[in-house]
């Protein structure tokens, strides 16, 4: 399933960390390492000067660890998670493309199946890219290159997704980033945004169908599975961990899903909500355009 790791030529920052007898408050050192995790697979460690860090895997170009200058954890990976490339990891900010789903490919599409190239450094930032292969073709046979860029600051986790139809002839494509964030418990957490009056898709009523939600913040008590239309706005608020989330969907995703395995103890459902910023509905490209999702996260109090 997993396609060859390839590191492109330019990508000089990384190098091992050297070892550091500072003291622990000097030790941050900023740049882009490539480590190997125990499972075998390589992820870039993004260290920012503040203390801030991520992680991003190859596998998937999957962010699966922001934490802030407080060493604050915002992002979840479910315990049942397989880390060595068997299967798309169950976690952090995942990427569906070029389907959500369910639709004529498998369920939330190739992206998250596959090395990407690691394409730049520079500073606390790394950019991956994902190209179409053998694997990618037999799916979907169409010309594009989907460039995704982390970069830490002080104050947030920046995202930026350019899908460019490099062919000539136009296609369709759905995308998310079926972002899984850590919560201290769900009775904890409240998802505050522009929800009342939204239309949403509520996938687990049979058939699923549209709804209008009457609240202006979520508590999450039951199992959800809901595309809320339009909404982009969202802050998590964890009164256990005594901070919040803001989830700033700047350019490109429209809309959100949020997915909740609620009383699924074997997927830890009570350590983390999927609050995923998506492009639900189909989107078009001609022959060269390009599309751009930025998504920040920026912590802060409640
Ligand atoms: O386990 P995954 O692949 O991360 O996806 C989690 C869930 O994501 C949701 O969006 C889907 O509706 C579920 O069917 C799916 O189980």
């Amino acid at each position: 399933m997993r396609t060859t790791l390839a590191l492109v030529a330019g990508a000089t920052a990384f190098q091992r960390p050297q070892l550091r007898t500072r003291a622990p408050a000097l030790q941050a050192r900023a740049g882009a390492y490539l480590e190997k995790d125990a499972g075998g697979l390589y992820y870039v460690d993004l260290q920012h000067e503040s203390g801030a860090s991520a992680k991003v895997f190859v596998f998937g170009a999957d962010v699966t660890s922001y934490k802030d200058a407080g060493g604050t954890e915002f992002i979840a990976v479910r315990p049942d998670a397989k880390m060595d490339g068997s299967k798309p990891i169950s976690g952090g900010l995942s990427h569906c493309f070029p389907q959500f789903g369910p639709g004529a490919i498998q369920q939330h599409g190739f992206a998250r199946n596959v090395d990407w190239d690691v394409v730049a450094t520079s500073g606390s930032s790394a950019t991956f890219r994902l190209t179409p292969s053998d694997y990618t073709k037999d799916m979907w046979d169409n010309d594009f290159c989907v460039d995704f860029t982390v970069s830490l600051t002080a104050a947030s986790l920046d995202t930026k997704m350019e899908v460019r139809n490099t062919g000539t002839s136009s296609w369709d494509f759905q995308a998310a980033l079926h972002s899984y964030f850590d919560v201290s418990s769900l009775e904890n957490i409240e998802v505050a945004g522009s929800f009342a009056g939204a239309t949403y898709l509520d996938k687990l009523l049979d058939p699923p169908s549209d709804q209008t939600e009457a609240r202006k913040a979520l508590t999450i008590s039951e199992e959800y599975d809901r595309v809320y239309k339009g909404v982009n706005d969202c802050t998590l608020k964890d009164s256990g961990k005594g901070k919040a989330l803001a989830i700033n969907n700047n350019a490109g995703w429209k809309d959100t899903v949020v997915w909740s395995p609620y009383g699924d103890e074997g997927m830890g459902f009570d350590s983390f909500l999927c609050v995923e910023s998506a492009a639900f509905d189909a989107q078009t490209l001609e022959g060269g355009a390009s599309w751009v999702g930025e998504l920040s996260l920026v912590p802060g109090g409640l």
